[in-house]
């Protein structure tokens, strides 16, 4: 798969719903149900990030769920890639770019949304044919503001900021025409799964789900 087509897929996953919620889970138990309460409140995109031995069947378990579409993140090396797709994710995250990422995940067809936090590190995207990326550390880059001055010269790569991002600062972001969605952990606070709230991690899937772009 191309970084073009990777690129095209990946913006219209990000284009499903405002946020993303970046997941770190340990334990699978809980994969169907925090996936289940997260869909039904509105946001169907899922980072699962590859942070914890169980993150492999947390993916295994989301990716059963009906309207969902499960990702990995923290996907660094080509054995990632390979076991992410394994697992049933359908896309990759990564906190950057490097060639032996990108070139691991257009050999396997897994459309990877590449990080990037600098006009350079924008500019080696863009050399590499990927228009679509994640923004990341987006509030310790420099936040909207910095994204905004980004996609003046560089108007034609889309993002997914993340890192920081929360109900507060969202909305500057959103409403910036460089960004297609946000990633965030806030939706699905520790607290509330580990007590099984998932009535109220659907509550705050609803009201991101509801943020305006
Ligand atoms: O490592 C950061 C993740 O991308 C999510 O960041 P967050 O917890 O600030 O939302
Ligand atoms: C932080 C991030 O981008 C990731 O874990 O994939």
């Amino acid at each position: 798969m191309t970084p073009k087509e990777m690129s095209v897929q990946t913006l219209e996953m990000c284009r499903l719903a405002p946020v993303i919620p970046v997941l770190v889970v340990d334990d699978a138990a809980v994969a169907v149900p925090l996936a289940e309460a997260l869909v039904a409140g509105g946001l169907p995109v899922l980072e699962v990030t590859l942070r914890t031995p169980q993150a492999l069947d947390v993916i295994r378990g989301m990716a059963g769920v009906a309207g969902g579409v499960v990702g990995a993140g923290t996907v660094l090396t080509e054995a990632d890639v390979i076991a992410a797709k394994e697992a049933g994710a359908q896309f990759a995250v990564s906190p950057g770019a490097t060639d032996a990422l990108c070139a691991a995940c257009e050999k396997h067809d897994l459309p990877l949304l590449p990080g990037a936090a600098t006009a350079t590190e924008v500019m080696g995207l863009i050399e590499r044919g990927y228009t679509t990326g994640k923004f990341f550390p987006a509030e310790a880059a420099g936040g909207a503001k910095a994204l905004k001055a980004i996609g003046a010269p560089l108007p034609q790569v889309t993002f997914c900021p993340t890192g920081g991002v929360s109900p507060s600062n969202a909305a500057d972001y959103l409403s910036l025409s460089n960004v297609a969605c946000v990633g965030g952990s806030w939706v699905a606070p520790g607290d509330k799964v580990k007590t099984g709230d998932w009535a109220g991690i659907e509550a705050l899937a609803r009201d991101a789900a509801a943020l305006p772009r």
